[in-house]
């Protein structure tokens, strides 16, 4: 056996030892994940990796979301499926669907057994109502902004978007109003976004699992009175998650969003409901925790300064806490969840993700500088924890 034909067949003892990544230390899951990637790297010339890039990423961006549309996850039966009949329940000709189910057998989306289709893994995560909301959103939205995005900055001079009112969103979905705005007025896909949310909460590391809840929030707390306000907090995952950590914990728990948010929710266990937007004066004083996640990455330098301005002005000095949720970009390197998501925010709302440095500058400027920096164990996302400290 050659030296490199030993090497293959020891990844593939590595991989057959691993049946999923679930109880691997978080650090050291990332430290693998990162080596087997650069080996990728390695092994593949860079003209098949702009290959994989260019050619078969839009290939497989467009079979997955296909793959929803005609119901590929879901029919998909252990014992095996032909192709004949994804064909008869989809109503769907069947050539479409031998095009579409290729790539996602060559990506292992779907297993092929002979003539019959068998679900993987992914089929299985794929076939969930909340992924096929995600993939809805995460293609009808975000991947037409991202093709239009050359064309935008070709046309405005590639300058920044100047405002949440001319990015790549308003070309790609033809409209004049503003991503958010726009989701107020399609039901359909603003429930796919907030399921994606949800999703995305339950499918990352959890705040509640690794910040110190207990000394940093909990021991403080005077019992009485308002423990935490999500602010913008969507469909409540992050309220939820909280409630299921603490569950005997004292303290109200609020979630605010825009009224036609929370007019879609039938209510949240275990906290209130408030409509709110948060360009106007926070209507709870003094809370322990105003939260933020995944709010102030929509948003450019100056509306993050008057949502932010609204919050301090309710804060107590020296009790309330600002924990904001988000990414902090490393200063080089950066990651390239993060740096999509970054791209992402600046195609759909003209804003970014921001770096340790930004953070701070930005809370410094509406009169925060009592900020400390949490990074998770492994990958992630941060907490960017403020106080106020005088009136
Ligand atoms: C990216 S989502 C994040 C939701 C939630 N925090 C989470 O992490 O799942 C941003 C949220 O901001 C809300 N939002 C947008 N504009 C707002 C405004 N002016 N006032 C209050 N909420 C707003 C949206 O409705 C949406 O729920």
């Amino acid at each position: 056996m050659s030296f490199w034909e030993a090497r293959v067949k020891q990844i593939d003892d590595l991989t057959a030892s691993l049946q999923s990544p679930d109880g691997l230390n978080p650090d050291t899951r990332a430290a693998a994940l990162a080596s087997a990637r650069k080996l990728l790297d390695a092994l593949e010339s860079p003209a098949e990796r702009i290959m994989r890039d260019m050619v078969m990423y839009p290939a497989i961006l467009m079979a997955i979301r296909m793959g929803v549309q005609l119901g590929i996850f879901t029919g998909i039966r252990p014992e095996g499926t032909t192709l004949a009949k994804i064909a008869e329940t989809s109503g769907a000709d069947p050539i479409v669907i031998n095009q579409v189910i290729r790539p996602l057998v060559a990506t292992g989306y779907v297993l092929q057994d002979g003539q019959t289709f068998k679900p993987s893994a992914l089929t299985t995560a794929m076939a969930g109502s909340t992924m096929q909301a995600t993939a809805r959103a995460c293609f009808d939205v975000g991947n037409m902004c991202t093709a239009k995005a050359p064309e935008f900055f070709r046309k405005n001079n590639n300058q920044f978007p100047a405002s949440i009112n001319e990015t790549p969103f308003q070309l790609a979905m033809g409209t004049q109003l503003p991503f958010f705005g726009w989701l107020g007025e399609n039901p359909a896909l603003a429930a796919d976004f907030h399921s994606w949310m949800a999703w995305k909460e339950q499918a990352t590391l959890k705040w509640t699992d690794w910040f110190d809840i207990q000394t940093r929030i909990l021991d403080g707390f005077t019992d009485d009175g308002v423990l935490l306000v999500d602010v913008a907090g969507g469909a409540g995952q992050y309220l939820t998650q909280f409630r299921a950590r603490f569950p005997h914990q004292q303290g109200r728990l609020v979630l605010q969003d825009l009224p036609q948010v929370v007019a879609s929710m039938t209510g949240l266990p275990g906290a209130e409901l408030q409509e709110y937007d948060f360009f106007n004066p926070q209507p709870i004083q003094g809370a322990r925790v105003y939260f933020l996640h995944w709010v102030l990455h929509d948003w450019s330098d100056a509306h993050c300064r008057s949502i932010l301005a609204n919050i301090v002005a309710a804060m107590k000095p020296g009790y309330s806490r600002l924990i904001i949720h988000e990414t902090i970009l490393p200063e080089s390197d950066c990651d390239l969840m993060s740096a999509s998501m970054s791209v992402m925010m600046m195609a759909l709302v003209a804003a970014f993700e921001r770096s340790e440095g930004q953070w701070r500058e930005l809370l410094s400027s509406v009169g925060l500088t009592a900020v400390t920096f949490f990074q998770p164990p492994g990958m992630g996302e941060g907490i960017i924890e403020a106080i106020k400290l005088v009136e």
